[in-house]
């Protein structure tokens, strides 16, 4: 039977595809399937799709039925994807291994279930995993469009804070100059970069800089992404001041690295303070410490966002905040 499908280059297939995942357009029942350099992604609502799209009637396969880890458990468990990889955050060891197993008999394609064995801790943010199927800590994860090769063991990444990075960096224009201060393996960096802007990615961590250089080859943003290691603190003296947006993704000792971001802060420029803070008053001690480092500029707090719940009582929130001298 032919079903209507939006028709586009393969190389475009997988922004698009998460283009119409977003504004739920894709018809799940059918696959999505490639021919002759072309990717046709079936849809549901023909009129809904935005004219820049091509539609075409196409006969599709049907997409076989999914078996998911709670068919197969009786329960629904919580677990994130990572690429092929499945992070669980089970505090029961049997009650892991049970949800292993089924992540690993179900239609996800899955290479490794890794368990959460600690806290997100130390300078480069990891966390220790227990392996429970497969090997690799390695893979290749997608987001908005770009992919992130990296090693869950060795750099910080969260799949969870997708939305948050898209909502920041739709707020870039093509002319600016970014400072990414903790850029991890890039993913505020290089979809910066591929909205056009100019950008310093810094991370401390070697092998979150050997991922980030890898991965601004991988989604071809060489031409506009520097990737500098060490304490930005330090390097800090080689980047030209006068930025126009920072990235302070470091929550739990931002505030350490406000005298760094306002030397590198231009007349107008806008920042992106992470902190994690009581529920009481989450937003009062970052915008208290970015005021005293700022003294000598207007301080506009222009978003008070949460971005998730951290802990009991905790939340990790987001200040976008304007500096203009
Ligand atoms: C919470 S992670 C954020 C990474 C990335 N922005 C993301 O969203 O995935 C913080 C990063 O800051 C890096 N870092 C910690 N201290 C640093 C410092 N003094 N200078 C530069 N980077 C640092 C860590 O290695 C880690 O990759």
């Amino acid at each position: 039977m032919k079903v209507p499908c939006v028709r586009v280059a393969r190389e475009d297939g997988e922004r698009t595809r998460e283009a119409l995942a977003e504004r739920d357009l894709l018809d799940h029942d059918h696959e999505i399937t490639v021919a002759e350099g072309w990717l046709y992604a079936p849809i549901v609502d023909p009129d809904a799709i935005p004219e820049e799209y091509t539609i075409e009637e196409r006969d599709v396969p049907d997409r076989e039925t999914q078996t998911m880890p709670a068919d197969l458990l009786g329960f629904d468990p919580s677990y994130e994807r990572l690429g092929d990889i499945v992070l669980l955050r089970e505090d029961d060891t049997e009650r892991a291994r049970q949800v292993a197993n089924a992540v690993m008999d179900s239609s996800i394609p899955t290479k490794t279930v890794l368990n959460r064995a600690s806290k997100v801790e130390g300078e480069f943010r990891t966390r220790e995993w227990d392996v429970l199927a497969g090997e690799s800590t390695e893979t290749v994860h997608r987001e908005y469009g770009y992919a992130f090769a990296l090693d869950v063991a060795t750099v910080y990444f969260s799949p969870r804070l997708a939305t948050e990075r898209h909502r920041v960096v739709q707020q870039a224009a093509a002319d600016e100059r970014i400072v990414d201060m903790f850029a991890g393996v890039g993913p505020f960096a290089i979809p910066f970069a591929g909205r056009g802007a100019a950008v310093i990615a810094v991370d401390r961590n070697p092998v979150a800089i050997e991922y980030l250089r890898e991965n601004v080859r991988r989604n071809d943003v060489d031409e506009r992404v520097e990737a500098i290691e060490g304490d930005v603190r330090e390097v800090a003296t080689e980047i030209e001041d006068g930025v126009d947006r920072l990235v302070m993704n470091l929550p739990h000792s931002a505030d350490q690295f406000l005298d760094t971001a306002i030397d590198l802060a231009g007349e107008d420029c806008v920042l992106h303070y992470y902190d994690i803070q009581h529920e009481n008053d989450p937003y009062g001690p970052g915008e208290r410490a970015i005021r005293a480092a700022a003294e000598e500029y207007e301080v506009t707090v222009e978003t008070r966002h949460t971005v998730r719940s951290y802990a009991p009582h905790e939340l990790n929130v987001c200040l976008d905040v304007r500096l203009r001298a």
